[in-house]
Formats: structure tokens, C-alpha cells, sequence
């Protein structure tokens, strides 16, 4: 199931529900979590942060626990196999789904992370026009406190009250371990002043940005490739991530994220090499493996044919 054309962003939401209703059992994570691992591998993506919602399913007997334990083992058998792909879980919290959920998000993304260091932060998403993120602060104040990092979905719509919950958001937590998921309409200084101040903020704290092209487009939140706010932050030297978003419902790979960025913001061979090599400090893995990462890339970049 996935978008070949564009829709409104309400329908990604219908979609993901809709997929959601179909991984009911322990089976059913473990064969996505493997098969997801497996086609990032073979794109020859060296690290991945995969993000889920942990769903407690009582037909089935799944707990959020379970779910999550079962992700991890998908993952630890997948390096044991030795697929040459590191990969790290943010539990997700579903912004319809209410504080008491997200509560227990934190704790058990706690939990985990203690236990072997795959759990490494929370993602914060779900549908932008549910909820106010700001009834959310408290939480992410709490996970920062716990060590966990936060990828945050913010700035989604050009809608006010996207604004005004993305303001609340990053006055209280831009000193935190965040990224922003999407931001994008952080950068829409040109509207006015507010946006403009937000974006100031954002850029001053150096906060990274997930940029997901094909998302975005196809959720219709921006128009065309060449108005993707990719281009803004990084001709400002801000550090913004290519993501793929739901690389299934938006029939995209990570490959093709790169492709469509390179393509239309026409990045020289070094442009997109130091680009790649800069992504590593957002990551949200240990110290150890940004470096070791930082190695293999830029020996790997050296090696690369000039074109
Ligand atoms: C369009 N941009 C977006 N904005 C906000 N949240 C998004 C998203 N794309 C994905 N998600 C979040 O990812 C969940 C699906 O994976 P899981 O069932 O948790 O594994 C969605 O339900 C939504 O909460």
C-alpha cells in the first residue's frame, strides 16, 4: 500500500491506520523490521534510525514491550548475520494518542536503552492538526533528562496554531539533544516576522532538520522540488538531514531522497561528499559510532571517481 500520486496530508494518516491494522503479531514486526533493514542495506545505507509507534495489540497478546523487544531481536539477528548496517530504534509517540501513552513511551524507551543501547531517543508525530505538541513539553523535558534524544515533528502545516505549538516547543526545548522532523515551515520568513524569529531560533541553536522530499511532496505540503526548504537551510550551512520518511507509503528510498536533492540543487561531487560525511553529527548514535562512521566515509568518499 503506498501514494503513487499526491494527496493531502490527512490521507498519509488514513493510509498509515490502515497498515497499522495489518502488523498484529510479534511475526508480523519482526518480518517488517528485518525486511526494512534488509532493503536499507542494500541501498548501502552504513547507519539507520528506524521509528515506530510500540502498539499493544490484546487479540494477538503484543505488548508495547514485546513489540519493541521484537524490533530489537529483528535487529541484533540481522548484525549477527552481518548486515554491514548499524541500526538504532526512537520509540515513537503518537501525538493522537495522549499524554498517558506517551508517558509510557518515555519509560520504556528508558527501560531498553538501559538494556543494550539499540533504544536511543523518542520521535514525536502522528497527524499535525490532532493535539497541541506543547501539552507535550513536559515529557520531552523528561525523556532529555533520562538521556534519551528527541526528534521532534514540528512546523508541519502553515497553520497558526502549527506555529504557535513549534514556538512553545523549541523556547523550551531548543537546549535539549533535538532534530525537527519536516520543519517545513520553519523557514517562512518572507510570510512574517514570527516565522522569520523562529527560524532565527533554529538556526542559532544549530538544531538539525529531517528533510523527507518525496513526503513532503506527495503530502502536498510543498509544492514543488525546487521550493523544498532542503535548499534554504543548506545553502545557510544549517545542518539538515535527507530522510525517507515512510519510505513504503511514499514508494521512495533513500537513494532517491539523495537523487532528487542533488538533481535539483545541482550540489557539486564535493558538495555531496562533505554533505554526506556532515550528516554523521546529527545522528543520534554514540559518540563511538559517529566515528567510526566518519572514518569509513571518508575513506570511502577518497576512493569515489572524480566525475
Ligand atoms: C507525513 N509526515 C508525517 N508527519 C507526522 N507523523 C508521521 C509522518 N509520517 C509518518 N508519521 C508517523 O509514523 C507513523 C507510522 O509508523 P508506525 O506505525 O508508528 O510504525 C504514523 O502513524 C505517524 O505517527
Amino acid at each position: 500500500m503506498y501514494f503513487t500520486t499526491s494527496h493531502p496530508i490527512a490521507e498519509s494518516f488514513k493510509l498509515f491506520t490502515k497498515i497499522q491494522s495489518l502488523v498484529t503479531t510479534p511475526e508480523d514486526v519482526y518480518i517488517l523490521t528485518k525486511s526494512i533493514i534488509e532493503e536499507y542495506a542494500e541501498e548501502n545505507v552504513k547507519y539507520l534510525e528506524l521509528r515506530s509507534t510500540p502498539k499493544h495489540i490484546p487479540s494477538s497478546g503484543m505488548t508495547k514491550e514485546v513489540y519493541l523487544r521484537t524490533m530489537i531481536e529483528a535487529i541484533k539477528d540481522s548484525e549477527s548475520e552481518g548486515y554491514p548496517i548499524i541500526v538504532r530504534i526512537l520509540v515513537s509517540i503518537d501525538r493522537r494518542q495522549g499524554l498517558e501513552n506517551a508517558r509510557v513511551a518515555v519509560d520504556l524507551a528508558e527501560k531498553l536503552m538501559n538494556e543494550d543501547n539499540i533504544v536511543v531517543g523518542i520521535d514525536f508525530s502522528g497527524d499535525p492538526e490532532v493535539g497541541d505538541a506543547a501539552d507535550y513539553i513536559p515529557v520531552f523535558l523528561d525523556a532529555a533528562k533520562r538521556k534519551l534524544k528527541l526528534a521532534l515533528h514540528l512546523a508541519e502545516l502553515n497553520k497558526e496554531h502549527s506555529f504557535q505549538e513549534t514556538v512553545k516547543v523549541l523556547e523550551q526545548c531548543c537546549d535539549l539533544p533535538i532534530r525537527i522532523g519536516h520543519g517545513t515551515f520553519l523557514h517562512h520568513a518572507q510570510q512574517n516576522d514570527k516565522w522569520s524569529a523562529l527560524a532565527n531560533l533554529v538556526y542559532t541553536k544549530k538544531i538539525p532538520i529531517e528533510a523527507c522530499i518525496t513526503s513532503n511532496l506527495k503530502t502536498e505540503t510543498v509544492h514543488c522540488l525546487e521550493q523544498h526548504h532542503f535548499k534554504y537551510w543548506k545553502d545557510r550551512g544549517h545542518p539538515v538531514i535527507l530522510c525517507a520518511d515512510g519510505k513504503g507509503v511514499y514508494n521512495t528510498s533513500l537513494s532517491q531522497e539523495y537523487f532528487l536533492a542533488m538533481s535539483a540543487f545541482q550540489l557539486t561531487q564535493q558538495e555531496l561528499k562533505d554533505y554526506v560525511v556532515g550528516t554523521l553529527d546529527s545522528i543520534f548514535g554514540s559518540d563511538e559510532i559517529k566515528e567510526e562512521l566518519r572514518t569509513e566515509f571518508t575513506t570511502l568518499m577518497s576512493t569515489l571517481p572524480s566525475v
